[in-house]
């Protein structure tokens, strides 16, 4: 049975979300489920934008076919070519034959990589500022290359003033009913999820994702309808702000996250040691990670969250312990940058593991590495207590400044 809401009288949302899958992109947990996000605009000429995960296709069909109430679908728009979202595009040329596919000229290289499709006659390519009317509804069309993929494109209905902007804006986890951000508590129940998702996967792109914002700040935008996640139709500003602090890697929060690895509790004795230090000297919501417990996703978003990052690490075969260093290998390839960093390294014969977190940092931008820098031989003594006392306070200078 069909499941659809209306995003207004004319454009019907026919995704559905995907409760089961275990890890998206076989990589981030999604305890909370994702959706898949696909619009119907009915007007003289039918318009489907972007189809869904191969996971949800007899629901996203029935959807469609519902929604088309017997008309027939005229095209399809790709604005991105991402399995996830595409999975459907062989199915709908069948179903309909009529369907054009609107592309631009790297979506149409792309889904000839992906599938052996005979599109003889069934395909409108399309540039930067080209238009397509549909009747009372025009698309515009605005290319975000790297705004995930290269072949990134972004619709705005002028009409109606929608952006169907692609995997931008979107967040992990299931509609639950609600397709609007303004029937949820985004800020307590989406935003972590929003953020994990924007750093993880659009992260590395901030220059692109700022280019997106400054081309789609000329449009007036009443409406937001990611592939992912809530409709935004309320408080746009909210969002928008949110994307811009992100790509441009300024902390969204004066806070401190505390992350660390221990096999025998000696550093984490350190993490904690700091942390009541520094709660005691007045910061607030400290966070304090276990870097072997606590998925890489989670982390990353906290490190886009945060001003003050501390990394206490134990030195492990004469490198940093592997769960750090692969934290902060992904941190690196996820370009964040402009942060204030503390480092406690421990080691029984050797320390080098600051050392090695030291180079890490040095290989991105405007990382401040904070003194002193603390090393522990084994557990920490008077000699290590006092510099941990030492890095507190350095911290809490920088952080209420
Ligand atoms: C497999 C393994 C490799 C290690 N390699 C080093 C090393 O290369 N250099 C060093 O100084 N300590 C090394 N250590 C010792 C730990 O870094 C040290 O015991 C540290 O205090 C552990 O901290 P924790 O109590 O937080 O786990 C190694 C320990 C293990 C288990």
């Amino acid at each position: 049975m069909y499941c659809t809401r209306n995003v207004s009288d004319s454009v019907v949302w026919v995704g559905a979300s995907d409760r089961r899958l275990a890890l998206f992109e076989n990589l981030f947990p999604i305890p909370r489920g994702v959706s898949y996000n696909s619009y119907l605009i009915l007007d003289e000429k039918t318009a489907l934008l972007d189809t869904t995960d191969a996971s949800v296709t007899r629901q996203y069909l029935e959807n469609v076919s519902h929604s088309l109430n017997g008309k027939p679908l005229d095209y399809l728009i790709i604005n991105h070519m991402e399995p996830d979202h595409c999975a459907n595009i062989a199915e709908l040329l069948l179903r309909y034959p009529h369907l054009t596919l609107v592309g631009n000229a790297k979506t149409f290289a792309f889904v000839s990589q992906f599938y052996d499709l005979d599109l003889t006659g069934r395909t409108l390519t399309v540039k930067e500022g080209d238009t397509l009317c549909l009747g009372s509804h025009t698309l515009h069309f605005f290319l975000a290359p790297m705004v995930h993929w290269p072949e990134v494109m972004v619709t705005y209905e002028e009409t109606e003033q929608i952006l169907f902007s692609a995997d931008a804006f979107g967040s992990f986890g299931a509609l639950n009913g609600h397709l609007f951000a303004d029937e949820v508590n985004f800020d307590r129940d989406w935003l972590d999820d929003a953020r994990r998702y924007y750093c993880n996967i659009v992260g590395k792109y901030g220059i692109q994702v700022q280019a997106a914002l400054k081309k789609l700040s000329a449009l007036s935008i009443r409406t937001i309808c990611p592939l992912h996640g809530p409709v935004w139709r309320e408080n746009l500003k909210y969002l928008l702000s949110k994307y811009d602090l992100w790509s441009r890697y300024v902390p969204e929060d004066n806070a401190v996250a505390i992350f660390y690895a221990s096999m025998y509790g000696d550093t984490e004795n350190a993490a904690n040691i700091l942390a009541a230090g520094l709660a005691e000297g007045g910061i607030k919501n400290i966070a304090l990670y276990d870097v072997s417990v606590t998925d890489v996703s989670v982390l990353i978003a906290e490190a886009f969250r945060c001003s003050h990052l501390v990394f206490a690490a134990p030195t492990y075969n004469n490198g940093v312990y592997p769960a750090m260093y692969n934290f902060l290998h992904d941190m690196g390839a996820l370009s964040l940058q402009n942060r204030t960093i503390g480092l406690i390294e421990n080691g029984t014969w050797g320390p080098v593991s600051a050392k090695q977190m030291q180079q890490l940092f040095s290989e991105m931008k405007q990382m401040n590495v904070l003194e002193p820098v603390v090393t522990i031989k084994s557990s920490v003594k008077e000699d290590s207590l006092a510099a941990l006392c030492a890095l507190k306070d350095r911290i809490l200078a920088s952080c209420t400044r």
